[in-house]
């Protein structure tokens, strides 16, 4: 699916890839509008370097975490769709699964697996845990 893109020595831009390369669900903004309650600040998760972290509840009562993120530049926009495109491809089980995005004017929106903090600190054990026995093991 990738190869599409990038398997080529030509020059390639975004606008060459196609939607079906993107493995995760192109939302609508309202859709992300509702499920954060206009992006309350009771929804706020935290923020990090690129923008504020809302939780969402989707109509199928799906928790999600939702990354707003603010791009004033088109080369700021292609790295994220650049981005998002890369990792909606990777799944892996220590990796928060990316659910979707939405663009809309300035605001990239990524959704994300909602992770409560009880599961990321198992999340984090586990990964730690996984590195401590890899490190057993090559020494
Ligand atoms: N999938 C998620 N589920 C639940 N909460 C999340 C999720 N992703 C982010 N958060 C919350 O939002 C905060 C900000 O996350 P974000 O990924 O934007 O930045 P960060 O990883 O903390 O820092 P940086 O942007 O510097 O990498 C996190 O500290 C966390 O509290």
């Amino acid at each position: 699916m990738l190869e599409h893109a990038i398997d080529s020595d030509q020059p390639w831009s975004l606008a060459e890839i196609r939607k079906a390369d993107i493995n995760a669900k192109s939302f609508e903004y309202n859709e992300l509008r509702v499920a954060t309650k206009n992006f309350a600040p009771e929804m706020k998760l935290g923020a990090g370097a690129y923008g504020a972290v809302y939780k969402g509840i989707l109509p199928n009562d799906v928790v999600v975490a939702v990354k707003q993120l603010f791009l004033e530049t088109n080369e700021g926009r292609d790295d994220f769709l650049n981005e998002i495109l890369l990792i909606s491809n990777l799944q892996h089980r220590n990796l928060v699964n990316l659910k979707g995005y939405c663009l809309h004017g300035k605001q990239t929106l990524l959704v994300y697996e909602y992770v409560d903090n009880c599961d990321l600190d198992k999340l984090l054990l586990s990964k730690t845990a996984a590195l401590a026995s890899f490190h057993v093991l090559h020494i």
